[in-house]
């Protein structure tokens, strides 16, 4: 149980009705998991309005609601409390009821449309290496310590979030990375959160199903780092377009990144290849084993926030050099016979499938195919499809549209919606598979010596969801069980 005053402190309260109640069991906006004694807060969703079940909250146990709008009737010893934004005050409170923990541990978050999972990876494996207990919030899972959680999203709700960062601190961890997601900005899902730092990695096309502009989606960026505190420090990509305007108006300090321009974090790629990256890094020669141009970005990224955490700058380097990547990004095998390279790697966006083709690109000693197969997610950014699909033709000599998570999508519909984009020049050299595994296997097939493979769009995960079912579904297990069949 917790006292209600307590866990309403620092919420903007419009009104209060009802009967005074003063402890509360505990917090929930979904009424589905209301129980005797919680207070239930109403938010209004992108699908439905959580006003419309405080009734059903009540009815499973609930004792305080939470609100934005007054029911016309109230019920019996029941507790309202009218706010301005509920989903700005879920936040406030859950953080209230977990403890305040945020501030009482280094919470750093990571924004940005590509980068976020392999930023937030690289630092929970560099302060863990550096004997610090750490805390991931990610995309492809969640740690405390060493043990790992499952994730469902890559920012989680704010209740959930709260008990994470909670379980986290009563673990011991002192250091916490967290991925913050666009639509966790937007819906605030970290509202109430006591940043130490927060970094940004890009801005390019993703999510205008949902932000409808592109104004609106950096808008929305932006608000993360408008809100750190400042003690808090702020480290941005001076060569992204928008990377200054994020930094516009935080009363952080300000830190910049770049491989282009002088910046406080600058970095210089001495060698790009298979093996990794041999970066100069503010005067210091550093090999790592990431690969490619974009992660010279993350790894910078990187550096600076450990930098800003006061880390000695020769060990953070010395740590990063052994590191590798997180799941399902970049994700590199080989055929039996040592003939086919296999590329898995989670690029969904225009930009991320440019930056991965555009390495792969770089990294061809001469005439190797590269064969892409990749698909797009349903009820998600439409927007994307065609030029995604323009991407893929632009950069690849074979190219193999299957589906991606169809969700409630025909996939064979998605697979037309990418087709659109498909230039002229390039109509001869794709076809469409809408099974992902025989497409997986038909680009095998097609490959040859030495050829390169990449599996796009999925990376970590291991299910395809189609119809709210998630199958099984691994393109790495896939791919690796294809080329140990491989004998040619
Ligand atoms: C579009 C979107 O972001 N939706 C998220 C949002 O749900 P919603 O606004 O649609 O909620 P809703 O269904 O309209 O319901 C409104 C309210 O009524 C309540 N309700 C609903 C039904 C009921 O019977 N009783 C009840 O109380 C709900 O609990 C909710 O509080 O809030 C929910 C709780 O936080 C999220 O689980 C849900 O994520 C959905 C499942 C989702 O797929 N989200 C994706 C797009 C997402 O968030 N992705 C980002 C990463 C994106 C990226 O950068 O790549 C992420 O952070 O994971
Ligand atoms: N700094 C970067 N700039 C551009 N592309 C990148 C960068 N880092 C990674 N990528 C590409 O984007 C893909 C996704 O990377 P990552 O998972 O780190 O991003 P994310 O921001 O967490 O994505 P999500 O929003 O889906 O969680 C990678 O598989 C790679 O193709
Ligand atoms: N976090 C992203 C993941 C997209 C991954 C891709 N495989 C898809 O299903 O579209 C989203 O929810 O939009
Ligand atoms: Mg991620």
């Amino acid at each position: 149980m917790a006292l209600l005053q307590q866990i309403l402190y620092k919420v903007k309260i419009i009104s209060v009705a009802g009967a005074p109640v003063s402890e509360v069991s505990d917090l929930q906006t979904d009424s589905r998991k209301v129980k005797p004694g919680s207070c239930f807060i109403a938010v209004k969703g992108t699908l439905t309005d959580g006003h419309s079940f405080i009734n059903a909250a009540i009815t499973g146990g609930a004792s305080v609601v939470v609100c934005e709008i007054l029911p016309a009737t109230l019920s019996d010893n029941i507790q309202y409390i009218v706010v301005g934004n509920s989903a700005v005050a879920a936040g406030i409170m859950a953080h209230n009821f977990y403890g305040e923990l945020s501030g009482k541990i280094k919470l750093v978050g990571v924004t940005g449309t590509n980068g976020k999972t392999t930023i937030a990876t690289l630092l929970f494996k560099l302060f863990s290496q550096l004997n610090y207990k750490c805390g991931l919030i990610s995309t492809v899972q969640n740690q405390i310590a060493g043990k790992i959680l499952p994730s469902t999203h890559t920012t989680p709700d704010a209740i959930s979030l709260n008990k994470l960062i909670a379980e986290m601190y009563a673990e011991g961890c002192t250091y916490v990375f967290m991925e913050v997601s666009s639509h966790a900005i937007d819906q605030h899902r970290i509202a109430g959160l006591t940043f130490a730092g927060g970094i940004f990695s890009n801005i390019t096309h993703d999510h205008l199903d949902y932000h409808k502009t592109f104004d609106e989606y950096i808008r929305v960026k932006k608000q993360f780092f408008d809100s750190l505190p400042s003690f808090a420090f702020a480290i941005s990509n001076a060569d992204d377009k928008r990377g200054a305007v994020m930094l516009q108006n935080t009363k952080a300090k300000k830190y910049l990144y770049s491989l282009k321009t002088m910046a406080d974090f600058k970095g210089k790629i001495i060698e790009n290849s298979l093996r990794g990256l041999v970066l100069v890094i503010n005067d210091i020669e550093v090999h790592c084993r990431l690969i490619g141009t974009f992660n010279a970005y993350n790894l910078l990224a990187v550096y600076g926030a450990a930098v800003c955490l006061n880390e000695n700058k020769q060990t953070v380097l010395q740590v990063l050099s052994g590191l590798t990547g997180a799941e399902g990004r970049f994700d590199y095998m080989v055929s039996r016979n040592e003939k086919i390279i296999g590329i898995v790697d989670y690029a969904h966006t225009p930009d991320a499938l440019l930056n991965v083709l555009a390495t792969i690109k770089n990294l061809k000693h001469g005439e190797e195919k590269v064969i892409t197969v990749v698909g797009c997610g349903g009820n998600r950014d439409k927007a994307k499809r065609p030029v995604m699909a323009e991407v893929a033709c632009q950069y690849s000599d074979q190219i193999i549209f299957t589906s991606d998570n169809p969700r409630n999508e025909d996939a064979a519909q998605i697979i037309k919606d990418m087709e659109a984009g498909v230039p002229i020049i390039a109509r001869k050299k794709y076809i469409s598979i809408v099974d992902r595994k025989e497409a997986i296997k038909t680009a095998v097939n097609l490959a040859g010596q030495q050829d390169i493979i990449l599996v796009a769009g999925k990376g970590h995960e291991k299910y395809q969801e189609i119809n709210g079912i998630k199958y099984d579904f691994d393109d790495k297990k896939i791919l690796s069980e294809m080329f140990q069949l491989v004998g040619k």
